[in-house]
């Protein structure tokens, strides 16, 4: 048996190293915990504005939160399952990594006495990483170099020892990371908004959200100050496109380690030589997510702010620590940069390659099948979520994947599963107090329950991932929530145009802020809240480069079937695969089409293994009045959303609408 004291006598844990279940036990002393204490989950952390200077009410407030989350700890190991609830809250993750951490530190102490120091708010850990000229960089942007400790491209196991010390995390049986975002659990696109300057007004695509100058200039002073009284403030230096021709160099500066590790995965990791030689970098982006926007700033509608400033090069986060804005902000960087400074269409789009190297994009909004769909084990993986068409082919955005982990199963789909390991994130996803297992059908936090892995977890990932070939399929997914859309038809080049402008699917819920049940949306190029410049700009583009490559266009409705939702059901998955599958191997080259009423869409007869009432969704629905209303009141849906877009367009993609 191992006794050992903390520097701080108030604290003794005993580690009984003959007991087989290696359980520890911590034995209180004294009453204060505080020492200990990381930042609070973020579940918590929103209740707080910050974790500055302790007062005398929070330390009480501590105090009592301790002896509380002692009393359960000491009840809960051995016997995990004495509040259900509290096993899988973030609220028992704090408590549980607190006990851990507290018994961890101990054991280093004993191990190599005098040399580890394990106070949380320990102020002796280096600056490191930077050279001279980047740490001038950073006392130039405002950053106070005498007071904080920039951590720069952390090795993963740092950023996981940092997020479970301050942050809560905790590790999950696969090794993966499991932390939370707090209040915000999905994107806020209403609080997202371009700064409107000399360099953006002339591409100005009359959807961005307006923010002046000067509001930016507060809200960036606002993060750098927060930033200014971490401890600790991490950077990533990455690269976003993984065409050297084309790609941005991109850094994050962020209050938290699981943001760190987060940008690490979804950019494109540096080798040491480009971190060195890195520079100044083309994009940086300030995450004082966990502190919020003042609501009395012109314009603010909410403590949420997510700002981008393309003659700055900067984009701040305010009052979110979602992870997901990081990423969509750096996809709505290239959304202008690459047609404005390259010439090359960026998509909201995943993207794979067979064996005969002929590639297919999937484009869908959000919950539409990009991820689960791309993931193929006959097909190399280019990536998941944002590329870049170019006159070379088709190269990622992104280092990583970013998959939705709601219902998530090792048979389904064991590629994603698999990829859930060290290194990791799983965010917002609980998990069994006893054995760490992640619960993927609990959607008690959100339903956007996500994990980023970095790409090359997937095995039949293409790195570097880019492909020098144009893509052979484009494959649209909508999730129609009103279950008459047919799970496949070939489009023509005016029906493509007409259904990127359109961008019809349904909101699923949990993505975007307060989305509780599918919402049909027209959310233009298959991606509203990240486009820059006017839609058609990029429709017209992708219309000459589908026709240039001879590109065929399929729309694969990966939504409801048998009914509309409430009455039919999702489309079984094995089916989208199925039909995936035919348009890969060539099968629908040589079907037979039959033209729909209303919609004109050209849906094959026949295809092997789906049944003939899935493919036909009149022939699902029983009643067939109802089919027809429902059929029509969509049309008029279409109708009404494209109004926008026809004097835009010529008059043959207008006639490629629905007719009612
Ligand atoms: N027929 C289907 N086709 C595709 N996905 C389906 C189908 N039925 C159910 N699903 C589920 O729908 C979800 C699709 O999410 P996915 O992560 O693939 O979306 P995405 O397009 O990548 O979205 P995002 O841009 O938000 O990452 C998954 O949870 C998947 O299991
Ligand atoms: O951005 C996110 O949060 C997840 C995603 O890929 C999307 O919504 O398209
Ligand atoms: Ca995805
Ligand atoms: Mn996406």
């Amino acid at each position: 048996m191992l006794a050992a004291k903390h520097a701080n006598p108030r604290l003794v844990v005993v580690a009984s190293a003959s007991s087989s279940s290696g359980r520890l036990h911590v034995r209180d002393l004294a009453t204060t915990p505080g020492d200990f204490a990381p930042a609070a989950t973020g579940a918590q952390r929103h209740h707080s504005t910050l974790a500055g200077p302790t007062t005398a009410r929070e330390s009480s407030r501590r105090r009592e939160e301790g002896d509380k989350e002692r009393k359960v700890v000491q009840g809960a190991v051995g016997a995990p399952t004495a509040s259900p609830w509290l096993c899988n809250s973030p609220q028992m993750t704090r408590t549980v990594q607190k006990s851990l951490w507290a018994a961890a530190s101990q054991w280093d102490a004993v191990l190599r006495p005098g040399k580890v120091r394990n106070a949380p708010d320990d102020s002796s850990q280096p600056t490191y990483g930077l050279l001279g000229k980047d740490l001038a960089m950073f006392s130039e942007a405002g950053f106070d170099m005498d007071k904080i400790h920039l951590k720069r491209n952390a090795p993963v196991a740092q950023l996981y020892e940092d997020a479970i010390k301050y942050e809560g995390a905790v590790i999950a049986a696969s090794g993966a990371l499991i932390n939370f975002s707090g209040k915000k659990t999905g994107r806020s696109p209403k609080d997202k908004r371009i700064v409107y300057e000399e360099t953006s007004k002339d591409d100005w695509g009359a959807i961005n959200i307006q923010m002046d100058e000067h509001t930016f200039e507060i809200n960036r002073e606002r993060a750098i100050d927060y930033l200014n009284t971490r401890d600790n403030v991490y950077v990533f230096d990455g690269f976003a496109g993984w065409d050297p021709k084309y790609r941005i160099k991109v850094r994050v500066i962020a209050s938290r380690a699981y943001h760190a590790l987060f940008m690490h995965n979804m950019l494109i990791r540096p080798t040491a030589k480009e971190l060195e030689e890195f520079g100044t970098p083309d994009f940086t982006i300030y995450n004082a997510g966990q502190f919020p926007a003042n609501r009395f700033t012109a314009g603010m509608t909410s403590q949420t702010s997510v700002e981008v400033n393309f003659k700055r090069r900067e984009m701040v986060i305010l009052g979110t620590e979602y992870a997901g804005e990081m990423k969509k902000g750096i996809f709505s960087v290239m959304h202008y940069l690459q047609p404005v400074k390259f010439g090359n269409l960026s998509l909201h789009s995943s993207a794979n390659q067979g064996p005969d190297g002929d590639v297919s994009l999937f484009f869908g909004l959000s919950g539409t099948g990009k991820t689960t769909l791309s993931a193929d084990p006959r097909r190399a993986l280019i990536g998941d979520d944002e590329h870049v068409w170019s006159d070379n082919g088709v190269f990622n955005i992104e280092g990583g994947c970013y998959a939705k982990c709601v219902g998530l199963d090792a048979e389904k789909e064991p590629a994603i599963f698999n990829a859930i390991r060290f290194g990791s994130i799983l965010e917002n996803v609980t998990y069994d107090y006893a054995t760490r297992e992640p619960n993927y059908e609990d959607t008690g936090i959100t339903e956007n329950t996500r994990c980023a892995y970095p790409i090359e977890y997937i095995d039949n990932a293409k790195i570097p991932c880019m492909a020098n070939e144009q893509p052979k399929n484009v494959i649209y997914l909508t999730c129609d929530a009103f279950g008459v859309l047919p799970p496949v038809s070939l489009l023509d080049s005016n029906q493509a145009q007409y259904w990127f402008l359109s961008g019809y699917t349904s909101k699923t819920p949990g993505t975007e802020d307060g989305i509780a049940e599918p919402t049909p949306t027209f959310s233009t190029c298959f991606g509203a809240p990240f486009i820059i410049l006017h839609p058609s700009r990029y429709a017209s583009m992708l219309a000459k480069k589908m026709e240039a490559a001879g590109t065929r266009c399929w729309l694969i409705n990966t939504g409801w079937v048998g009914g509309a939702f409430g009455t039919g059901k999702r489309c079984p998955l094995k089916y989208t695969r199925a039909i995936v599958d035919a348009v890969h191997s060539g099968e629908l080259n040589n079907a037979d089409f039959k033209e729909t009423p209303v919609f004109g869409l050209k849906v094959p007869t026949k295809i092997e293994g789906i049944p003939d009432d899935v493919l036909n969704p009149e022939a699902a629905w029983s009643d067939k009045k109802a089919y027809q209303q429902t059929l029509e009141k969509l049309a008029g849906m279409f109708n009404k959303a494209f109004e926008r877009y026809s004097t835009e367009c010529s008059p043959e993609v207008v006639a490629a609408g629905p007719k009612i």
